[in-house]
């Protein structure tokens, strides 16, 4: 197995510095080269979940695996690609996604060469010498993809990282998201609150229960991936997956507002292939 997660506890202290449970006994295995997703009510522990395995947190009880090495730290074999593009303002596009290789003492004309032909890949040849300003969302998230994969990592970790942008530009990303992974055979572990992206995009989806964090049930997929118009397939998987996440959310809001609280079911968005799908 290429990611073993393995009986993964981890709590945080709140602000009484009372511990608070974020995930429990959490096991996942990941194929090299496959595509998972994780989607789950608010605060079930996600994002913890891809630090845990980015190495920036640490898990209290259980241990995590990357090609059979133990993972204690943040390593170059893994890299993470948050919501907001993180560009630096004052470089190039060229000049940002060279930036990892220069720390890396790449000589100059090999991480010019290695940046330009990743820029080709994500189809922002073009805008190589514009700055991060006069480029779009989608195309600032574009340049975030290049420069993570630029250092040629095995995993990237991807913590709902298209959620900022809007419906088109982000059905163009997946479709390119996709592209890539196809043709560098990428491990990608994606969070997201978008039901449908989770299904249109991945092999695995795994849905999370409320926190602590438990896993509740796992899809495969195995319709073909194009990023584009969802088949029934992914609807009927899409509609199984909102049915769970009904209840889960109830527990959420119960809890945050009181036991008298209830959802009305319209509040979750549920459509079919007229925009992006369901989203919690
Ligand atoms: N460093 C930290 N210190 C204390 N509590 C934390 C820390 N990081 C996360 N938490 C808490 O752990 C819980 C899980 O957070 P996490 O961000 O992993 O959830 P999530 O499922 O990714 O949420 P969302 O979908 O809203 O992004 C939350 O209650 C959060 O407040």
């Amino acid at each position: 197995m290429y990611v073993k997660i393995e009986g993964i506890n981890k709590s945080f202290l709140d602000e009484k510095n009372q511990p608070i449970k974020v995930l429990e006994d959490i096991n996942i295995d990941i194929d090299k080269g496959s595509f998972v997703s994780i989607v789950g009510p608010s605060g079930c522990g996600k994002s913890t979940l891809l630090y845990l395995i980015a190495g920036l947190e640490q898990t209290d009880t259980g241990s995590i695996y990357v090609n059979g090495k133990k993972v204690t730290k943040p390593g170059p074999d893994r890299v993470v690609v948050f919501q907001e593009d993180g560009l630096f303002p004052w470089l190039t596009v060229l000049e940002n996604i060279m930036y990892g290789l220069k720390l890396k003492n790449i000589p100059i004309t090999t991480a010019k060469e290695k940046a330009l032909d990743i820029l080709k890949l994500v189809h922002l040849s073009k805008y190589s010498q514009s700055y991060p300003h006069q480029l779009s969302g989608g195309m600032k998230q574009r340049v975030a993809i290049a420069r993570s994969l630029v250092t040629e990592p095995d995993i990237l970790l991807m913590d709902e990282p298209f959620s900022a942008l809007d419906e088109q530009t982000r059905m163009v990303l997946h479709h390119e998201l996709l592209e890539i992974w196809k043709k560098t055979k990428v491990t990608i572990f994606f969070i997201t609150h978008n039901i449908r992206e989770a299904v249109q995009l991945s092999e695995k989806v795994i849905v999370f229960a409320t926190r602590p964090g438990q896993i509740k049930e796992t899809f495969t997929i195995t319709t073909t991936k194009d990023g584009m118009m969802p088949d029934s397939i992914t609807l009927n998987t899409e509609q199984k997956i909102l049915a769970i996440l009904q209840s889960e959310i109830v527990k959420v809001l119960k809890e945050e507002m009181g036991d008298d609280y209830s959802l009305k079911t319209n509040q979750l968005h549920h459509s079919d292939r007229n925009d992006l799908g369901s989203h919690i």
